[in-house]
């Protein structure tokens, strides 16, 4: 295992029953306190590719998009639950571990033929990532790749978006 895949497994904190009984939740938050190791993970998602924009996805993928794309010299395009975006937006419904959601876009968020990476924290069933990358092509950009801090294997998300570019700085 990488030394930055340690950095954050070890500062990524299991909490039991949340939230719902049968969750086992991914909490950040002691990753987020850390500087030192909040710069390394920004820093690599930063370099995975070269891209016009950077899909943040509410609330806890704003946390690691926006300054990955300060770091990368790209902008950055929130994917909002919906309701909460002003203009026209386009939307998608999915099925996530713990219930369901529609997450929204700005039709007009990129230019056409943006090249685009999309960032969460986790993927876990992969609703959120397949959804979001579906609006990102539907708003006439191009997904070059979708990057997570922590996949969740065993929830095959995986599978859920075959044929896009998977990065996952750790695989539990
Ligand atoms: O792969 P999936 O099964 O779709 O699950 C992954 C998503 O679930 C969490 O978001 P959540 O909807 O809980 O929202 P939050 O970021 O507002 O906490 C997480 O931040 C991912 O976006
Ligand atoms: N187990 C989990 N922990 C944190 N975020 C999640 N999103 C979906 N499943 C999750």
């Amino acid at each position: 295992m990488s030394e930055l895949s340690t950095t954050i497994l070890d500062r990524i904190r299991d909490v039991p029953d949340y939230p719902k009984p049968g969750v086992m939740f991914k909490d950040i938050t002691p990753l987020l306190a850390d500087p030192v190791a909040m710069a390394a993970v920004v820093d690599e998602l930063a370099g995975l590719h070269q891209v016009d924009k950077i899909v943040g996805i509410e609330a806890r993928g704003f946390i690691l998009a926006a300054p990955v794309a300060y770091r990368a010299g790209a902008g950055f395009v929130p994917v909002r639950k919906k309701g909460k975006l002003p203009a026209a937006t386009l939307e998608e419904s999915y099925d996530l571990e713990y219930g369901s959601a529609t997450i929204e876009v700005h039709r007009d968020a990129f230019a056409p033929g943006d090249r685009v990476l999309v960032v969460d924290d986790v993927l876990a069933t992969g609703g959120t990532a397949k959804a979001a990358v579906e609006l990102v092509k539907r708003a006439g950009a191009e997904v070059v790749g979708i990057a997570v801090l922590m996949e969740l294997a065993f929830l095959k998300g995986r599978e859920r978006i075959e044929g896009e570019r998977l990065h996952s700085l750790v695989i539990v």
